[in-house]
């Protein structure tokens, strides 16, 4: 999808990105600023900065100096273990990183982020809002079980201009998420992965860690129409609605539509999970109200849909649905279409009880 580029020098900017392809990959640079992508100077400038702050988190969470964080606040000074939900020093330090590269591009008006309460206003002529998700799956740091980085990006809504900073922060970041313009994550891993959409089709680059560079390693990905892998936490089948039950149910005995048994992955961190059911196919949930519709569902549903599959919340799209708070929670189904078809006609798959569990 193009988006419109206030600033007019496109073939200046888009030159001085460089031509020379590594070890015969495209990079992420080149494709966005020249030769794949037709998406304008002020968001290759901007993916320009997020793509560098993506390298120092991917940098961060393998380094020592990780660990020694997470220890430092853990305990707070009376020797309390801090609240399972409380902000990790890393995804504080993430949230840093991302702002200041969303500052020093000059790109963006507002970010709004699963971290802080409300939305920063940064400048007033930015073209674009960004949403994110600093750090999701940082509980899993300590264990070296794989992070990841969400954002989705929106243009400014010009006819908010003239409300009060707080109202047009706030109005813009809650844009419905078939408004997005692109959507990104970054998954932390064995490799680190670097996956995005502008709307025409979802591509991911691997980071080169040799070179530095994001290099294409999978265009126009296709998430198979249907797999043979659910991924859910089901430790909380008890708390499930009959629906959803049934539905696993039947897959594990390979009664389903599909007449096979599926098997089970749960890493337990959004990213990684979502990662593998693009490349395999099958559906990746969390049917309690845990994860946010700004920060997560959209964004990531966003990616699914240009891979060819479905984000849903049990019973509606995603990406159709307005949001009114900006860490409004909801159960989230994302993964192979016909997967995700055949668990909506189970009925009532959305998890209500939510007791706050432990871990
Ligand atoms: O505890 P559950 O329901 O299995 O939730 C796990 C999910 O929560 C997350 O850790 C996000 O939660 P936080 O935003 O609280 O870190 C995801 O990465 C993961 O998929």
């Amino acid at each position: 999808m193009a988006s419109s580029s206030p600033s007019g020098s496109g073939f200046k900017v888009q030159s001085l990105m460089g031509s020379s392809s590594s070890e015969g990959f495209q990079t992420l640079m080149d494709y966005i600023g020249k030769e794949g992508a037709d998406i304008g100077d002020d968001l290759v400038i901007l993916l320009n900065h997020l793509q560098y702050a993506c390298k120092k988190i991917a940098a961060l969470v393998a380094s020592p100096v990780s660990s020694k964080l997470r220890q430092q606040i853990e305990f707070s000074e009376f020797g309390q273990r801090m609240a399972r939900d409380k902000p990790k020093p890393l995804d504080i330090v993430s949230n840093e990183i991302i702002l200041a590269s969303l500052r020093s591009s000059g790109k963006v008006a507002a970010m709004a982020s699963e971290e802080d309460d409300s939305p920063v206003w940064i400048a007033d002529n930015g073209p674009y809002i960004v949403v994110t998700d600093p750090l999701d799956g940082s509980r899993n740091i300590d264990a070296s079980i794989p992070t990841g980085t969400i954002f989705g990006i929106y243009n400014r809504l010009i006819e908010l201009d003239h409300l009060p900073v707080t109202e047009k922060a706030l109005l813009n970041s809650l844009q419905c998420g078939q408004r997005l313009i692109a959507a990104c994550y970054v998954l932390y891993s064995s490799a680190t992965i670097l996956c995005i959409s502008f709307g025409s089709g979802t591509h991911a680059f691997t980071l080169d860690r040799s070179l530095g560079d994001f290099v294409l390693t999978h265009p126009y990905i296709k998430i198979p129409a249907r797999g043979q892998i659910y991924s859910v936490n089901d430790a909380r089948y008890f708390d499930w609605p009959e629906g959803l039950k049934q539905y696993i149910d039947t897959i594990r005995q390979g009664k389903g539509e599909y007449p096979k048994k599926y098997s089970a992955r749960y890493i337990c961190s959004l990213v990684a999970d979502l990662h593998r059911t693009l490349i395999y196919g099958g559906v990746a949930m969390n049917p309690r109200d845990h994860l946010r519709l700004v920060y997560e569902a959209n964004p990531l549903s966003f990616l699914v849909e240009q891979a060819g599959g479905r984000g849903s919340d049990g019973k509606s799209r995603i990406l159709s649905i307005q949001p009114v708070e900006l860490h409004q929670r909801l159960s989230l189904f994302l993964g192979s279409s016909e997967d995700i078809e055949e668990l909506e006609s189970y009925g009532e798959v959305q998890q209500k009880v939510n007791p706050g569990y432990e871990v």
